[in-house]
């Protein structure tokens, strides 16, 4: 069921890495713990596993990327569970789930996801105001906007 955007402070992370890229989100993670542990975390199988054990926390974890787990974090940005996409994706090797990683930035965008891609853009969302509540709720909601037009389409 689609809901709307999540006006709370504590916002639904989605987390993932590719193997050559996972070094640096575990790094951001880390330097970024303290903010990190007001919000929930989600993410990919392996990239899951690794910021459990360096943030000493728990993290939700789904399938490992190219077992399924980008279409679950896409799935749940369909249907509004997830506020922000961080995903160091990998520029320099092709993956042998390429369609996945596609069809995943996709419906980020889509569905106006916040997406960040490297690491200074993580920065930017993380120390964001408008990670707080009060700066997002005077932001329009493109929600229904979005899906009045794709199912009028
Ligand atoms: O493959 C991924 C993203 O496309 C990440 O998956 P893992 O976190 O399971 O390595």
């Amino acid at each position: 069921m689609l809901t709307s955007r999540r006006i709370d402070a504590r916002k639904r992370i989605a987390l993932v890495a590719h193997d050559n890229k996972k070094k640096d989100l575990i790094d951001w993670a880390e330097f970024n713990k303290v903010v990190l542990a007001k919000h929930e975390l989600i993410a990919t199988g392996t990239t899951g596993k690794l910021l459990e054990e360096k943030l000493d926390r728990p993290v939700k974890r789904l399938l490992s990327g190219p077992l399924g787990g980008d279409q679950q974090i896409g799935a749940l940005i369909a249907v509004g569970e997830i506020d922000v996409m961080i995903f160091f994706w990998d520029p320099m090797e092709a993956q042998p789930h390429d369609s996945d990683v596609k069809a995943l930035l996709r419906v980020a965008i889509a569905w106006n996801c916040i997406v960040a891609c490297d690491r200074s853009t993580a920065d930017f969302v993380l120390t964001s105001p408008l990670m707080q509540s009060d700066y997002a709720a005077t932001l329009p909601d493109y929600t229904e906007y979005l899906k009045r037009r794709i199912e009028n389409k």
